[in-house]
């Protein structure tokens, strides 16, 4: 258990308290690494499940909508030939039966899934599904129609904060409110250099917004995750891969699974190791004590 205590409330997410005093709620991030392939969506959700992660995430389209103008015509080399950017974003997309038959799947293993709707039929297609929370990414935070959907689901709200300004995420979180608010700090660099991680964020958005904040990382390597459970952050979030040299925009900044492992191992070390804060003398310093302390007070 994380012993930052704060007044700050935790937000059910599912049977989850996320908060702090509560564990540390772990996502992998399968986003799009599954290049459309509902097997490799499943070898993601057992790897998280493997490594003790309490969720997996994906992002839902709808392709027509969510894809920037400028980008669609645009032709991208892809493992299945030549394609529009609009046809790629359409290829790796699942429908109602693929998504039913993850989230099955990911809840026989105990774990959520739930995804970053990027349009509003989106959030509908995954009310649908009965996700049991919804997530913002960094890109739709100044998405107000989408933000005003996301909060007529009554759900928890993840709210991501890459690539914003503190007067867009003060909008956005105006227009979700915060009684069922968890915010993550990002910064969305793909991968992320440590001088852009600015993890002391964390608490200025704790302390502005009063709602249990979170950190998703784009960064290589696991340190900077564990500083941001280590300063209070409530949920890691990490793009997963089943291998990085895989193809997909995402690949090379995520983890594969043995780093997914070792990254929730040690937060549930930190978890244990953070403390309350307050001094106690422990029963494992007894016996040094009498063996090296000379005087008595
Ligand atoms: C891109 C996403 O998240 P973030 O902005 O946290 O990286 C997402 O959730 O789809």
């Amino acid at each position: 258990m994380t012993s930052m205590t704060t007044d700050i409330k935790p937000v059910a997410i599912g049977d989850v308290q996320v908060g702090a005093g509560q564990q540390v709620y772990v996502i992998g991030e399968i986003g799009i690494n599954h290049n459309g392939d509902i097997e490799i969506a499943k070898q993601l959700i057992d790897i998280s499940a493997e490594a003790g992660a309490n969720a997996v995430k994906f992002q839902k389209r709808t392709p027509d909508i969510s894809t920037p103008m400028d980008m669609r015509d645009k032709i991208r080399s892809t493992p299945w030939g030549d394609m529009t950017y609009l046809d790629y974003r359409y290829r790796v997309e699942f429908d109602q039966a693929q998504y039913k038959e993850l989230i099955s799947y990911a809840a026989s293993k105990g774990l959520h899934a739930f995804a970053s709707p990027w349009d509003v039929p989106s959030v509908e297609f995954m009310e649908e599904q009965g996700a049991v929370t919804h997530k913002v990414a960094s890109a739709s935070v100044t998405d107000i129609e989408l933000l005003k959907a996301l909060a007529e689901t009554g759900k928890p709200i993840i709210l991501s904060t890459g690539m914003s300004t503190i007067e867009q995420i003060d909008k956005a979180v105006e227009t979700l409110g915060t009684s069922k608010l968890v915010m993550m700090h990002a910064t969305s660099t793909y991968p992320l250099p440590a001088e852009e991680a600015n993890l002391r964020m964390i608490e200025t958005l704790r302390d502005r917004y009063q709602v249990p904040v979170g950190y998703s990382g784009h960064e290589r390597g696991l340190q900077i995750s564990l500083a941001a459970v280590a300063l209070g952050a409530v949920t890691v979030e990490r793009h997963i891969t089943l291998d990085r040299t895989m193809w997909g925009s995402d690949q090379a900044s995520s983890l594969e699974p043995k780093g997914f492992e070792s990254l929730i191992r040690d937060i549930r070390i930190l978890e244990q190791a953070m403390g309350d804060g307050v001094k106690k003398v422990f029963p494992g310093e007894l016996a040094p004590l009498s063996r090296l302390r000379r005087v008595d007070a």
